[in-house]
């Protein structure tokens, strides 16, 4: 049996890379933050179904004799780094916290692995946000970077010493760029999941107005679900290297609310608000993923549509809401 160590285990990634991993019959040991509300940090896991199948573990990124410890006694075979300080609107309130998650911690996984597991194979969750202002209209890896925000600075820094250590220590050290894939498990903070929250309240008459930001910028949208068996699959390869993760279509909010409010029958005209202090500082105006050797070296592509995935969590957020109002009321 193969055993999976998981940072970030309790996020959106983690929780659907810890069923995929289970499916595969690997012991998943998570690693997650100690919390005064641990249910609510366990929530996604016990909504996949899996948490009382894997094994989770108090330790934290910045703490490097934590890592050490952890990766000592559990001895992984593949280590999958998702912890960071993942919204990139967050980064410019804190943008030393984002540094220290994002990118010293996976540098002290990193090194912990070195030190006490350099066997093991090692996934860091690279990001489309690196690209930032787009140098090339299409993105692929061997685009330039250009950081927009604090968030995609940390990133483009735990990138570099993924491949720093595979070159300088000949650790087996993938990473994935991966573009913006979402789920009904994504954290309210972020668009998608804001919106069809959004469309469930006011379909269900709980509220009348969505407000949100710039409504031009486009994202090359994919489903989690997917999006985690392209880690898994690189972590496979004889040789580790680096990845683009994407659809190849990139969408804009405006058309995402159109198409989320009209599943539920309603019309985004009339209830989606611009605010500007949801604009950010700096955008990232546009990113469109060429993941062409993600297709051709793992045998990987995108499967869900962005229509599939909006309707799909629409509907879990309908749910959601219903059963609240339904509790309210017994
Ligand atoms: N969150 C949010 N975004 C809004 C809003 N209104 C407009 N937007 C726009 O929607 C776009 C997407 O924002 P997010 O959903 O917050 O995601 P992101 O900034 O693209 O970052 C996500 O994807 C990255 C991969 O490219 C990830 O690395 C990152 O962690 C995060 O998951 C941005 O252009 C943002 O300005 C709003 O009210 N809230």
């Amino acid at each position: 049996m193969r055993t999976a160590l998981v940072t970030g285990i309790t996020g959106q990634d983690g929780a659907y890379l810890a069923a995929l991993l289970l499916e595969k019959g690997y012991r998943v040991v998570g690693m997650a933050r100690r919390s005064a509300s641990a249910d609510m940090v366990s929530a996604r896991l016990r909504w996949l179904g899996v948490l009382d199948r894997i094994e989770l573990v108090d330790g934290d990124l910045l703490d490097l004799s934590s890592l050490i410890r952890i990766v000592n006694s559990v001895e992984p075979d593949e280590v999958y780094n998702l912890a960071a300080q993942s919204f990139v609107a967050a980064s410019w309130q804190q943008p030393l916290l984002t540094g220290l998650a994002t990118g010293i911690g996976a540098a002290n996984l990193l090194e912990a692995v070195r030190i006490a597991r350099p066997q093991a194979r090692f996934y860091q969750a690279s990001s489309s946000e690196m690209y930032g202002l787009i140098q090339e209209k299409v993105q692929s890896e061997r685009t330039p970077f250009y950081p927009r925000s604090p968030y995609a600075v940390a990133k483009l820094y735990a990138h570099w010493m993924t491949v720093n250590y595979r070159e300088s220590f000949g650790l087996h050290a993938s990473s994935g760029i991966l573009f913006n894939h979402e789920s009904p498990l994504r954290g309210i903070e972020f668009v998608t999941r804001k919106v069809t929250d959004g469309v469930a309240r006011i379909k269900l008459g709980l509220a009348t107005q969505l407000p949100l930001g710039n409504l031009d910028a486009t994202r090359d949208w994919g489903h989690a679900r997917d999006y985690v068996e392209a880690m898994w699959l690189m972590l496979q390869q004889d040789v580790a290297d680096d990845y683009v993760v994407a659809t190849g279509r990139t969408t804009s909010i405006r058309e995402l609310c159109r198409i989320a409010f009209s599943h539920a029958g309603l019309n985004y005209q009339d209830h989606v608000v611009t605010r500007s202090d949801l604009i950010r500082p700096a955008e990232v105006d546009v990113l469109l993923g060429d993941a062409s050797k993600a297709k051709a070296k793992l045998g990987w592509q995108a499967t869900t549509t962005l229509e599939v995935m909006i309707a799909e969590m629409v509907e879990a957020d309908l749910a959601r809401h219903r059963a609240t109002a339904r509790s309210a009321i017994a």
